[in-house]
């Protein structure tokens, strides 16, 4: 359903700056895969998550989503496709308008959009449906400003809007990394709900290799641009941090792990 072919990103070529973030990526990405994404800090991860989404074209290569060649397809042409949930809890839900509004931004995500932000009856019903499965109380609140919610509370919410549409592709870029812990565990737990119960195709950027080997079916490793580890199945599911950390210092012959990864 995802398939990228031959993916290669270049920033500032031919110059100086010159950096080769991505270097020929190929990966088959099936329905429903929930692929977690490890690598150390530079490895390209989110510049692959953005490739991904069309936040810029790729220098070379091919990205095709459910038999669509969407290689030269802006951000906004591929929006309807994709839900998105950033590192940082304020990118994803906009901070002056009202738990409603924004929810019902994101249900338009990918159609043309009217200038007002008017929320329909039988819409709040869904809305409430949908934050009552967080927990958080949220459903009761459809009419405060999102500024005024904590951290946690608005990546709950950037989940719910980047979901409630079941888009074809999940993208997670490190997305409780920025909150404490326990939050960061709830929201987890609520990203596994939620990926299970829709069968979403997920791709989910952590650099906590626990979190990398408990979720999803399937793990792949980044390093310098390329994809250097894609372990699935049975192999995935009794892999261990020490397996990880000795798969890739055979294949580099050097430590990847900073003790965030081991430990976080
Ligand atoms: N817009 C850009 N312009 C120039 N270089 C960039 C740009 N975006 C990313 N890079 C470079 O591409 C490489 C990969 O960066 P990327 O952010 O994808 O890594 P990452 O694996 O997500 O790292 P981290 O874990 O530190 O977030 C890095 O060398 C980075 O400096």
């Amino acid at each position: 359903m995802l398939t990228i072919q031959k993916g290669v990103k270049t920033f500032n070529p031919n110059s100086v700056n010159e950096v080769q973030a991505l270097r020929g990526i190929d990966l088959q990405v099936d329905k429903g895969d929930f692929i977690t994404i490890i690598g150390s800090n530079g490895a390209g991860k989110s510049t692959f998550l953005n490739a991904i989404a069309g936040s810029f074209i790729l220098t070379s290569g091919t990205i095709t989503i459910n038999t669509q060649d969407v290689t030269s397809w802006p951000e906004h042409k591929r929006a309807g496709n994709l839900g998105r949930v950033f590192q940082d809890p304020l990118l994803g839900t906009c901070t002056s308008l009202t738990i409603e509004q924004n929810l019902a931004l994101a249900l338009k995500r990918g159609q043309r959009r009217g200038l007002g932000f008017g929320v329909r009856t039988k819409d709040k019903v869904l809305f409430k449906e949908h934050l009552s499965t967080l927990g958080l109380g949220l459903e009761n609140r459809l009419t405060d400003r999102v500024g005024l919610l904590s951290g946690g509370q608005r990546q709950a919410l950037t989940m719910i809007m980047a979901t409630m549409t079941r888009p074809d592709i999940l993208l997670l870029d490190e997305h409780t990394a920025a909150l404490d812990p326990k939050t960061g565990k709830k929201i987890l737990d609520i990203t596994e709900t939620v990926v299970h119960r829709d069968e979403l195709t997920t791709l989910m950027v952590t650099h906590n290799m626990n979190q990398a080997i408990n979720m999803g079916n399937r793990l792949i490793m980044l390093h310098q641009g390329e994809i250097i580890l894609d372990i699935s199945g049975e192999d995935k599911k009794g892999l261990k941090v020490e397996d990880l950390l000795a798969r890739f210092y055979s294949l580099r012959g050097e430590s990847v792990a900073t003790d965030r990864m081991l430990f976080s």
